[in-house]
């Protein structure tokens, strides 16, 4: 379907292990991936497979143990922490499960935050994405004013005002109800085709990644 787009990310052999009292523990073990833009991802997988280790590393909040890496032309086995800040910073929009906003923020100010930070704040791109999320009469609140599904519908347009070509979703729904959830997510790949980016979402929920272009499971360390 987007055969001919630049590969977004692209993966081969990804090992990650973590300490542990019987010594390292092979997380990932030879993860193979490989997404073209404006694709949506869904992983899935077991608590504790490793779905987001492998999102981290994607977005270059860890570094992997071998393998090889590159996300939006950065090689990430190469890449110092100042490239992958910049990565992180400029190119990539991040939705956690937690939706992780600041609290001393109103919500227009929280909508603003990242694209500010990679230098393409727009006001009336704000605007549209408040109103397409429906938080236009909501801008002036601060986030303990909000519900938990007012809150991540924020952190979805927080990630997306910037129009970065790559976001990463965390279990964006996990702590939300389910009819909640399910519309915050059908508003987050709304917004994720409109504008043609790449989407990888980690998540437990089988109708979730029914949504998305392709799903993958995360099992024994390995992608199938
Ligand atoms: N910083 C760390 N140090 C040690 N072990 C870690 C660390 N981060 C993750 N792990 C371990 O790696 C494994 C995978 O964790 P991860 O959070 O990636 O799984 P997950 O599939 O996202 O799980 P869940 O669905 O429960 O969120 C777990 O066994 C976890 O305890």
């Amino acid at each position: 379907m987007s055969s001919g787009k630049a590969e977004v990310v692209s993966a081969r052999g990804i090992v990650k292990a973590f300490p542990s009292a019987a010594g390292p523990v092979a997380v990932l073990n030879g993860v193979d991936l490989a997404l073209r833009g404006g694709e949506s991802l869904a992983v899935t997988g077991e608590s504790g497979s490793g779905k987001s280790t492998l999102l981290h590393l994607i977005g270059g909040l860890d570094v992997t143990d071998g393998g090889a890496l590159a996300v939006l032309g950065t090689d990430l086995r190469t890449a110092d922490d100042r490239a992958r800040a910049a990565l992180r910073r400029e190119r990539i929009g991040m939705i956690f499960q937690q939706f992780n906003l600041i609290p001393s923020l109103t919500v227009a100010a929280n909508l603003a935050f990242q694209a500010r930070l990679a230098g393409r704040h727009d006001p009336a791109r704000v605007a549209a994405l408040a109103g397409a999320l429906g938080l236009s009469q909501l801008m002036g609140r601060y986030p303990e004013q909000l519900s938990g599904g007012q809150q991540q519908r924020v952190a979805i347009g927080r990630a997306l005002a910037g129009q970065p070509p790559l976001v990463l979703a965390d279990e964006p729904t996990g702590n939300l109800d389910e009819a909640t959830g399910d519309a915050v997510a059908a508003l987050m790949l709304d917004l994720v085709r409109q504008q043609d980016t790449t989407l990888v979402l980690v998540t437990h929920s089988l109708r979730l990644a029914a949504l998305c272009d392709r799903q993958v499971h995360l099992h024994a360390g390995r992608l199938a």
